[in-house]
């Protein structure tokens, strides 16, 4: 039986934007939806009970970091990433290419796989779809993604055209190595950059693929918005409509919105967690730097329109004092928050989708958040 489901509620009438469920054997979760990001098998100073405190219901661990500390052997001999990690929620683990990517200094792609240089020792390695499948079973998460290459921005037309090729053949050896189809759900990812023909030509290969859902990947890899969304305007309606859609990636509060208007199911960033630990809040008035000295004696909450456990318990000038202490409590205590901000970010978005109005949604949020000020 199918291990990943997606329920289509409605689609809003003022926009683009679905409303939907995505069913997972760990459990379901509303569509659209902010996934936290865990990096080495945990989201950086929350506990699993504070995650489902927050309301996520599910979120993404790191192939590439788990592979090679602790290895996927000890994590598969724990019983897999929930029994080691101790998250009952479902999982969805990248593939580890962008990692190779953006982490090691040396690498060379080839049409077996890629070779490079581990960032923690030197260590020559070799990642190759069969690899990437292998270790995302040993994992066991309910969501795994092919291997694919996410090219730079910009890249040029041949370059781009010749890596979705070789990311659609690789993406054939991914469903050939996928090892338990009816336990774990193996999603295709779209690549092509900005150029439309090259996006269709990557979204007809893998829709001729049987994936259990698409991600729209090489985006948000430094490309003006305007940009994302045109390639989202032509590249979601290339996607089949009952299964989920994920923006990799993605993203800030304006970009959620606006990839959920354009069709977008699922979205990850390390955003939040990222800058809570440089004491960065996002409010619904605007991104706030609680270190700031303006905030020493602001004895208010980070967010006056925010009910989360943090902003109904802790002042701005106590999260300032352990932030410029440098106090591990601080970081707890902005992350949960900023965490907690999107989750409900992404509540308003699927109310919206309800009411039919997550364009006036859209104009009200980005007004008081300041994202229209020139
Ligand atoms: C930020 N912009 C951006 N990200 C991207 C990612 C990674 C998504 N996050 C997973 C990830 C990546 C890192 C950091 C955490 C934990 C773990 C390792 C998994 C999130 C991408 N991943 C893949 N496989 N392909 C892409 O094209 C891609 C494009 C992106 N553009
Ligand atoms: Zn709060």
């Amino acid at each position: 039986m199918k291990p990943i489901v997606y329920e289509h509620i409605k689609t809003c009438k003022q926009t683009g934007a679905r409303l939907g469920k995505v069913h997972t054997p760990h459990g379901s979760f509303d569509t659209p939806a902010f996934m936290p990001v865990g990096t080495l098998a945990t989201v950086k100073t929350m506990s699993p009970e504070e995650l489902k405190e927050i309301g996520a219901n599910i979120i993404l661990s790191n192939t590439y970091h788990l592979w090679l500390r602790p290895g996927e052997d000890i994590v598969k001999e724990a019983g897999g990433l929930h029994s080691f990690m101790n998250w009952d929620g479902a999982i969805l683990t990248d593939s580890g290419g962008f990692q190779v990517f953006s982490l090691s200094d040396f690498r060379e792609i080839k049409e077996e796989g890629v070779h490079f240089r581990s960032h923690l020792n030197g260590e020559k390695l070799f990642l190759s779809p069969e690899k990437a499948m292998q270790i995302q079973n040993d994992l066991g998460s309910d969501i795994m993604m092919a291997l694919d290459e996410c090219p730079p921005y910009p890249a040029e037309y041949g370059y781009m055209k010749k890596s979705v090729e070789r990311t659609s053949r690789w993406a054939e050896r991914c469903i050939e190595a996928h090892q338990r189809p009816n336990e774990q759900g193996l999603f295709g990812i779209v690549q092509g950059g900005e150029y439309e023909d090259l996006r269709k030509q990557s979204a007809a290969d893998l829709t001729s693929m049987d994936f259990a859902g698409y991600a729209i990947g090489g985006l948000s890899v430094g490309e003006p918005k305007d940009v994302m969304n045109r390639v989202l305007d032509f590249t979601t309606p290339l996607l089949p409509t009952d299964k989920p859609r994920y923006l990799m990636g993605v993203g800030s509060p304006d970009s959620l919105i606006d990839g959920a208007i354009r069709g977008i199911d699922m979205f990850d960033c390390v955003l939040p967690t990222r800058i809570a630990r440089n004491g960065t809040c996002m409010t619904s008035l605007g991104r706030l730097v609680v270190r700031n000295a303006k905030f020493a004696r602001d004895f208010s909450p980070i967010d006056p329109n925010c009910d989360c456990h943090v902003c109904k318990n802790y002042t701005r000038a106590y999260i300032r004092h352990l932030v410029k202490a440098n106090e591990t409590f601080g970081f707890r205590l902005t992350t949960y928050h900023n965490l907690y901000f999107l989750v409900k970010l992404m509540e308003q978005v699927r109310e919206a989708i309800k009411q039919d109005r997550l364009g006036d949604f859209r104009e009200k949020f980005f007004e008081q958040y300041g994202f229209n000020k020139p």
